[in-house]
């Protein structure tokens, strides 16, 4: 039997471009696939099982490559070559439903009725994936894997309900995306391919990110999309603004087009549908059952529900999310933090990587020097290992080793972003304790995670995450630490919100459901 030391698993990243094709030699040329493989390894935090990539150009061919690995590994310069065209669309999968099986990387390509092609990756998970895979499979239709990014795909191959000049002008593909939106309210962000242009969707909540950027120094229409706003300097992008929750962008030789906007309802035509949602093969304890929301709410109120998580872990530190760096929110949550639960001490460090900025933050609030205790290296990836308490130990200790001489004979604040299962923390504390430290005080920069995720993060089950084991005033003797706290909810929230700013009329909101059990979606447990 083997343990895997597993924390969050990121969200997949999602990738498009769209370029004009050129009227004159004059124009620079610009290759597409180049810059999608770029944009990829851009946002490869966000998924590393699979890649895969889809171009096409103005004979309306589709050109894809998908394989697993990481970016680099999936695209060689020869496959590079070989993916032409003037707008193309990528994916980098972390599976969250079908398992992680090449039928179910992405992007999905598949014909339809007007004979066009269309294309579209994922970043999310549809709550309502089992009773949308039923639908389907009703109609006749069968599905090559359980992924619930599939069953997006499906149902935008079927144009959508009512009079439609559909077959005398081709797809009308935003009208096909916004019928999927009323049968899925949530979470996907999407980037899709169809005819001569580039889409880009948020679901009505917005709870994945999306953001537009445009390539620097391109006279004509040369558009990008992209999960985080990360990606865009090695491509050469500067940031337009991000998706708005429930929009449809369309990106094409018109330049960027808002189609349309779908408030935030989930208008299911058959919303007792929507009940048993989860997959079932998960453990009873993750079950959940969504309630229909009630027809006669106005339910264009509902605030967005935008994952707080990203400012937290997943999102990389200069990625811009609702106006604001990424790395600047992390900075507020350690002042914040030092504010509910200041401490005396000599240096306050980090446990890397994603805890650095909290860790700056906390220090300069305390007015206490920041300083590295701890090396990661980072050529090791997940770990098995066998689970007795030493080899646990030592699989953490192959992450991370002391940085001695700034440890020893100090009193240490040790700052991280979050506690999944527990499983950095004790084995860290051992290595600062004898690497000579005097005392060591445990700070966390977001509030004790317990509740599962149903939007497309894979967080462990209830009883594997440690805040529903244990008492936090336990947590300090458990770790072998001289204190522990944790930031307060309130606390993280005035973090994001103090600087967030959103063009959606309702102002930003965010989904704290995996700290708070507050689901935007209703869950009966
Ligand atoms: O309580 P645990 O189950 O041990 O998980 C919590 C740890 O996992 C995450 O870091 P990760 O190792 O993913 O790396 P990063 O900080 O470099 O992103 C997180 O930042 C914590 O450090
Ligand atoms: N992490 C994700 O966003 C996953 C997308 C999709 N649910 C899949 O499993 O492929
Ligand atoms: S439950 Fe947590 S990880 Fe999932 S979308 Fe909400 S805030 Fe993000
Ligand atoms: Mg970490």
């Amino acid at each position: 039997m083997v343990l895997e030391l597993e924390h969050l698993h990121e969200a997949c990243g999602v990738f498009g471009i769209y370029v004009e094709p050129k009227t004159s030699d004059n124009q620079p040329d610009i290759d597409v696939a180049q810059i999608t493989s770029l944009g990829l390894s851009g946002l490869q935090h966000r998924g590393q099982e699979s890649a895969g990539m889809v171009t096409s150009g103005t004979d309306g061919k589709l050109r894809s490559h998908k394989g697993f690995g990481l970016v680099d590994q999936v695209f060689s310069p020869a496959t590079l070559s070989g993916l032409t065209g003037n707008m193309a669309i990528g994916h980098n999968r972390y599976a969250t439903a079908g398992g992680s099986t090449l039928s179910c990387s992405q992007p999905f390509i598949l014909k339809t009725l007007t004979g066009n092609y269309i294309a579209v990756a994922h970043n999310g998970q549809l709550t309502n994936h089992d009773a949308l895979s039923q639908r389907i499979m009703q109609h006749g239709v069968g599905l090559s894997s359980d992924s619930d990014s599939e069953i997006i795909a499906q149902i935008l191959c079927s144009p959508p309900a009512g009079p439609h000049s559909e077959h005398v002008h081709g797809i009308d593909f935003a009208s096909r995306l916004k019928s999927f939106m009323q049968m899925a309210a949530t979470a996907y962000s999407l980037v899709a391919l169809c005819d001569t242009s580039v889409y880009a969707v948020r679901d009505p909540f917005g709870n994945r990110p999306l953001s537009v950027g445009r390539l620097r120094g391109v006279e004509r229409n040369a558009w990008v999309v992209a999960s985080e706003t990360c990606c865009f300097s090695a491509i050469g992008a500067e940031v337009v603004r991000e998706v708005l929750p429930g929009e449809i962008v369309r990106l094409d030789c018109d330049g960027l087009t808002s189609v349309l906007t779908v408030p935030r309802v989930n208008r299911m035509p058959d919303q007792t549908a929507l009940r048993h949602t989860s997959r079932s093969s998960r453990p009873p304890s993750r079950q959940a059952t969504l309630s229909a929301a009630s027809s006669t709410q106005d339910l264009s109120e509902i605030p967005a529900a935008f994952c707080i998580f990203e400012y937290v872990y997943f999102s990389q530190p200069e990625s811009i999310l609702e106006g604001q760096m990424v790395h600047s929110v992390r900075q507020r949550c350690g002042a914040r933090l030092a504010r509910e639960a200041p401490i005396e001490a000599d240096v306050v460090s980090t446990v890397p990587t994603s805890a650095t900025a909290a860790a700056i933050g906390f220090a300069h609030a305390m007015g206490i020097g920041y300083n590295e205790v701890l090396s990661k290296n980072n050529y090791v990836g997940r770990t098995f290992i066998k689970p007795d308490d030493r080899m646990r130990k030592l699989g953490v200790l192959k992450k991370f080793a002391p940085i001695t001489e700034n440890i020893k004979g100090k009193r240490i604040v040790i700052v991280d972003d979050s506690i999944v299962r527990g499983t950095t923390m004790g084995p860290i504390i051992d290595l600062l304790r004898q690497a000579g430290a005097l005392e060591v005080h445990i700070r966390i920069a977001s509030p004790p995670l317990k509740y599962p995720c149903y939007m497309g993060i894979n967080i462990p089950t209830r009883e594997e995450l440690i805040a529903n084991r244990m008492a936090v005033e336990d947590m300090a003797a458990h770790f072998g630490a001289d204190s522990l706290a944790y930031l307060s909810l309130d606390g993280l929230k005035s973090a994001v919100l103090e600087k967030a700013v959103s063009a959606d009329p309702q102002g930003p909101a965010h989904c704290t459901a995996c700290l708070s059990g507050d689901y935007p979606v209703e869950l009966d447990w």
